[in-house]
Formats: structure tokens, sequence, C-alpha cells
């Protein structure tokens, strides 16, 4: 279970808190999806969630374990939006161990495996794969770290129709072993599959139930 408690994001900079006081409880093998306009603070609860930004006040638990910073870089994979983008491997086997040279052949095959990807030569150069095959191999990036919670930031922007509804497919998929967190502007076929949804507006988390995002 990770658990979210009275978390504050205040930098000196802003007049207003960017998080305001969150509370978010999400079971293992859950799909979270968080729903919010641009600049609500989706963004930046997935960076306090992954140690990449520290919280002004508030707590963060795995299990009944509070984390320090460090602990949450382990805690968390995170997939950032167009993580396509952000590829800097030369194969598809280089991005994989990228950070992680001494991950053997059977974890690089088991996490191709899970996204769907068990086909691919591993030579394959990243950047000639389709928009749907890079966005299953960024999610295999950070499956292959075997981290507590996966999170995705827009998993499914810049996707057409039938892309977005096999990577809800995918997520579904992958939910029977790994705890999710999604965040979008967007959530369209991600309702169905989401086990928790919240709505944050200008930092104001609120639960709410899945059927009324359909609405
Ligand atoms: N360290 C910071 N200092 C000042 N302002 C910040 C800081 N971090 C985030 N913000 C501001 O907080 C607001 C929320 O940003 P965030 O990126 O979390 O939103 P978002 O919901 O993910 O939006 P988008 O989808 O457009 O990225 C924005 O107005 C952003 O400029």
């Amino acid at each position: 279970m990770l658990r979210l408690q009275n978390l504050i994001y205040h930098p000196a900079a802003t007049p207003e808190p960017i998080l305001k006081s969150i509370n978010l409880e999400l079971p293992p093998q859950n799909l979270g999806l968080i729903v919010g306009a641009s600049g609500s603070g989706k963004t930046t609860i997935l960076e306090i969630l992954a140690g990449l930004a520290e919280p002004t006040k508030g707590e963060i638990f795995w299990r009944t374990k509070k984390l320090s910073d460090l602990e949450l870089q382990q805690l968390a994979g995170l997939v950032f939006q167009f993580p396509e983008r952000h590829f800097c491997g030369g194969t598809v086997l280089e991005e994989l161990r990228l950070g992680h040279p001494e991950l053997d052949l059977k974890r690089v095959k088991d996490a191709l495996s899970e996204v769907g990807l068990e086909d691919i030569s591993l030579k394959t150069s990243p950047h000639v794969l389709s928009g749907g095959q890079q966005r299953r191999l960024a999610l295999a990036v950070q499956l292959i770290r075997q981290p507590n919670v996966l999170m995705l930031d827009e998993p499914t922007a810049g996707l057409d129709w039938s892309m977005r509804i096999q990577l809800a497919k995918l997520l579904a998929n992958l939910k029977k072993h790994w705890t999710l967190l999604v965040v979008t502007h967007d959530p369209g076929e991600l309702i169905g599959i989401a086990d928790r949804c919240w709505t944050i507006d200008r930092g104001d988390l609120q639960p709410i139930e899945p059927s009324a995002l359909n609405r």
C-alpha cells in the first residue's frame, strides 16, 4: 500500500502551495488514476514520489514504512510524458541496460515480454520502433528495475485511438503484478481500468468514483 499523508509542496517562489495537503492510498496491484487540467500539480506529485522533489511537509509510506528521498527513488519507476524523446541507447538492449549493465539477458527478456515486445530484436534501434512499441519499451525500461510502484505521466498522449486502447489493455495486464499510478488530463480509456480515481484542481486532490469521470 502506498500512502501519502498531508503532503504539501510550497516552493518559496510561489504565493500558493502547488500541492495542498494531499492524502492518497493506493493498494498493491491497483491502478490509481489522477485526473486534472494542465498546471494542476499532477507531475509534481509524481516527481515527489520519485524522490526528484522534496515535499514541504507531509509523509509518504510504503506499507508501514515511512520513506526517505533515497528510498523513494528505489520505490518508484517513473515513465515521463513522451518517454520516447528521452531514449539514448543505440539498441533496445542498451536502452534496457542503461545504468544497469549487470542485468542478465533473462531479466531483459522478461521485461520485454511483460510489455508484449518479446518478438523484437534486441539489436533494433529504439528510434525505428512504432509509437506504440516505443511506449511499451519505455515501460519495460522501468519494469526491469522492479519498482514497487510504476508511475506514468500522460501515458496515452500523442497516441491514436487504437494505440490508446492497446496501451490501456497492457496496463490492465500489468496491474496483475504491479501497482500503477497514472496521471492525465485526458482519462478516456483509462477510466475503465482504474481501481481508484482522484481529481486534482490547483493542488487540491479529491477522491472520485471512476464512473463519475465518465459523465
Ligand atoms: N519548483 C517549482 N517552483 C515554482 N513553480 C512550480 C514548481 N514546480 C511546479 N511549479 C508550478 O506548479 C504548477 C503545477 O505544475 P505540474 O507540472 O505539476 O502540473 P501538471 O498538472 O502536471 O500540468 P502539465 O500537464 O501541464 O505538466 C505549474 O503552474 C508549475 O509551473
